[in-house]
C-alpha cells in the first residue's frame, strides 16, 4: 500500500499553507513537524477527505495508485489516530473494536471472533470484556490503534498520537504503534511537535517553515 501526494499545495483563502510532493511506501512513516498554524491539520483533513472552506487544495492524492481527490471520506480507507483515544466510554474494549469492523459480511459471532483474534495477536485478549473507563492511558491508546486498524485502512494518519501520555508510557507506545504499523505494511503520516516521536518513527522528516 502506498500514499502519494502528487504536487499537493494547500491554501487558506488564497494564502499557500504548504506544498508537498511525496510518496510514502508500505510500512514507511513520513513525519511532519511545523509551528502551530502551519497547516498540519489541514493536510490531514485533505488526505482524510475532510477539507472544507476556507481551505482548498491543488495537486492530487493517490492511495495504491488510485486518485482519491473526488472520493468521499468513508470510501478512502484512511484511518486516523488522534491525541485523544476517543473511545466509547459506555462500551467494552471488544465492543469498541467491533464497532469499527467493516459492516459487511460478518455476523455477530464472527465479529466477536475477529475482535478476539485482533486482541490475541497483540497479547491483549484479557481486556476484551473490560469497560474502557477501567483502562490505563497506555491501554486506551493501544485499543484506539486497534480500533483504527479494525476498519482495515490502507493508510494511517497520526495526529500528535502520544502527546497526552506520560513519559514512560510514551516510550512504550511509540515502539508498539510504529511496530504495528510497519508489520502491517501501512504507509503512515505522522504530525507531531515532538522530535522523539520522529526519531522513533525512523522515517523521513519534513519541517514546515513558519508561515
Ligand atoms: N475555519 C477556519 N477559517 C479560517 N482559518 C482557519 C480555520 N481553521 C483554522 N484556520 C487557520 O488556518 C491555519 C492552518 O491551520 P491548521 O489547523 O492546519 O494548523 P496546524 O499546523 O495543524 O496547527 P496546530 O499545530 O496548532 O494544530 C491556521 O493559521 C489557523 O489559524
Amino acid at each position: 500500500m502506498t500514499l502519494k501526494l502528487d504536487k499537493v499545495s494547500l491554501f487558506r483563502y488564497t494564502d499557500t499553507l504548504l506544498s508537498l510532493d511525496e510518496v510514502i511506501n508500505p510500512g514507511e512513516v513520513l513525519s511532519i513537524m511545523g509551528p502551530s498554524g502551519s497547516g498540519k491539520s489541514t493536510l490531514l483533513n485533505a488526505i482524510a477527505g475532510q477539507l472544507t472552506a476556507p481551505f482548498s487544495m491543488t495537486g492530487s492524492i493517490y492511495i495504491n495508485d488510485r486518485c482519491i481527490d473526488d472520493m468521499p471520506a468513508h470510501k478512502r480507507g484512511v484511518g486516523v489516530l488522534y491525541q485523544d483515544p476517543l473511545l466509547f466510554e459506555h462500551m467494552t474494549v471488544g465492543q469498541n473494536i467491533a464497532f469499527a469492523l467493516p459492516s459487511s459480511a460478518l455476523n455477530r459471532a464472527q465479529r466477536e471472533q475477529r475482535v478476539s483474534e485482533m486482541l490475541a495477536e497483540v497479547g491483549l485478549n484479557d481486556l476484551q470484556h473490560r469497560p474502557v473507563q477501567t483502562l490505563s492511558g497506555g491501554q486506551q491508546a493501544r485499543i484506539a490503534l486497534l480500533r483504527t486498524l479494525a476498519a482495515a485502512p490502507s493508510v494511517v494518519l497520526l495526529d500528535e498520537p502520544f502527546s497526552k501520555l506520560d513519559a514512560a508510557t510514551k516510550t512504550q507506545m511509540r515502539t508498539w504503534v510504529f511496530g504495528q504499523l510497519k508489520v502491517r505494511g501501512l504507509p503512515t503520516l505522522l504530525v507531531t511537535h515532538d522530535s522523539e516521536d520522529v526519531e522513533a518513527a525512523q522515517g523521513h522528516l519534513i519541517e514546515i517553515e513558519t508561515c
